[in-house]
């Protein structure tokens, strides 16, 4: 793949882009196998390749420039100048169809772009996520409400010019800080939650919910962990870091009530997301929780720990506490999917009392260096 904004060095956030995609693909699936050898006679199975343009399902929009020619894409922490990446070749083309809509928006609302600099303005980002299906939700970032009104007043117009738009949302991020988004939430639209149909199953997705950025390859992600949760057959399982859910719900589907399913994330607004799922597919053994999971982990009694742990950690991994008390726990099998080998090899190395059994690559993050690595985890005999 090639890209202008690569070539003329305005964003260099995609590593790798220039290296023929098989290419990445082979030295992701070479860096695993050798980072993660020292933990057993692993079985790898084919590495799963995603489309290496058009994947991403969102878009985090930093807003700069001026009201009559804002630019919609990252800005420069040290200058304040922003840079259009409107063109992204990475977005699904649903989302690139929608920047002209949000430029034209800004200069006909007067939504005045935030200027880190000087700290004036108010329209700081926009987060847009995709559905397969085309519905979609944007979330306004803003310093303060001065233009909820405008935005709100917008919105008929906006759900005509972008065909599937579902959740409109502002956003409070008030303080010179940077993030992507505040606390607060005001939802616009009636209606709460993005639905993201999967093949399987639509997956109800609230805004300050996380979703995977690439649906076709979390999809996959989602089927080879239900494929291992049916070898093993569980009577309990535990989903921690579950988000909105994506591994708990499709192994639940899997075991047929037969098991009793628990899903543990900090946000809530995930969890409600995920808890509305199971509702709809009526779900009755399936449990979620807003709760730290290392805490929930270790404050739970024995006779209560699952036969199968399901972990999906963010970057930073599971952390000692927590593989220190799978270790001991005696649970028997985990399935531990990772966006970071390396931290993953540190988890292992304080659970000497499993092996790596199977592993898979699947590339979630095309052009870059990153990548999703799904593991069965089985305790040595
Ligand atoms: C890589 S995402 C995985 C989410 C989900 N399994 C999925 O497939 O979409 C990691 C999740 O961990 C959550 N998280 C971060 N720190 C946490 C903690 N200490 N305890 C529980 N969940 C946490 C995040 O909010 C996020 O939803």
């Amino acid at each position: 793949m090639q890209c202008p904004y690569f070539d003329a060095n305005i964003c260099r956030s995609c590593t790798q882009m220039g290296v023929p995609y098989t290419q990445q693909v082979q030295a992701k699936d070479a860096e695993a196998r050798a980072l993660l050898s020292p933990f057993g006679e692993i079985d790898w199975l084919e590495p799963v390749a995603s489309a290496e343009e058009g994947f991403r399902n969102k878009a985090k929009i930093v807003v700069a420039g001026s009201v009559q020619e804002p630019t919609l894409g990252i800005v420069n922490p040290r200058t304040g100048i922003g840079s259009d990446l409107s063109e992204c070749g990475l977005y699904e083309p649903a989302l690139s169809a929608m920047m002209p809509v949000f430029r034209a928006l800004i200069q006909r609302a007067q939504l005045t772009p935030y200027n880190i600099k000087t700290q004036k303005g108010e329209l700081k980002n926009i987060l847009v996520t995709l559905s397969p299906n085309g519905a979609s939700m944007v979330r306004f970032v803003l310093r303060s409400k001065k233009l909820l009104v405008p935005i709100r007043r917008e919105i008929q117009r906006l759900q005509a010019e972008i065909p599937g738009l579902t959740v409109v949302s502002v956003n409070l991020l008030r303080e010179p800080i940077a993030l992507v988004e505040g606390a607060e939430e005001i939802i616009l639209t009636e209606a709460q939650t993005l639905p993201m149909q999967l093949s399987e199953l639509s997956l109800h997705l609230r805004p300050q919910s996380f979703f995977q950025t690439n649906t076709a390859i979390a999809d996959a992600l989602y089927h080879q962990g239900r494929e291992w949760v049916a070898q093993a057959a569980p009577r309990s399982l535990w989903d921690l870091y579950c988000g909105v859910g994506g591994f708990g719900l499709h192994a639940a589907t899997v075991l047929d009530g037969a098991a009793e399913v628990t899903g543990i994330e900090v946000s809530s607004e995930a969890i409600a997301s995920a808890q509305r799922t199971a509702g709809e597919l009526k779900l009755e053994n399936m449990h979620f929780e807003a709760a730290d999971a290392t805490e929930f982990a270790l404050a739970a009694a024995p006779v209560d720990y699952p036969e199968l742990l399901v972990v999906n950690p963010p970057r930073r991994g599971i952390g000692e506490k927590l593989a220190d008390w799978v270790q001991t726990s005696g649970i028997q099998t985990v399935i531990y999917s990772s966006c970071n080998v390396r931290s993953l090899a540190k988890d292992l190395e304080c659970m000497p009392g499993f092996r790596v059994a199977k592993a898979r690559v699947l590339d979630m993050f095309p052009q870059t260096n990153h990548y999703e690595v799904i593991t069965l985890l089985e305790r040595k005999k």
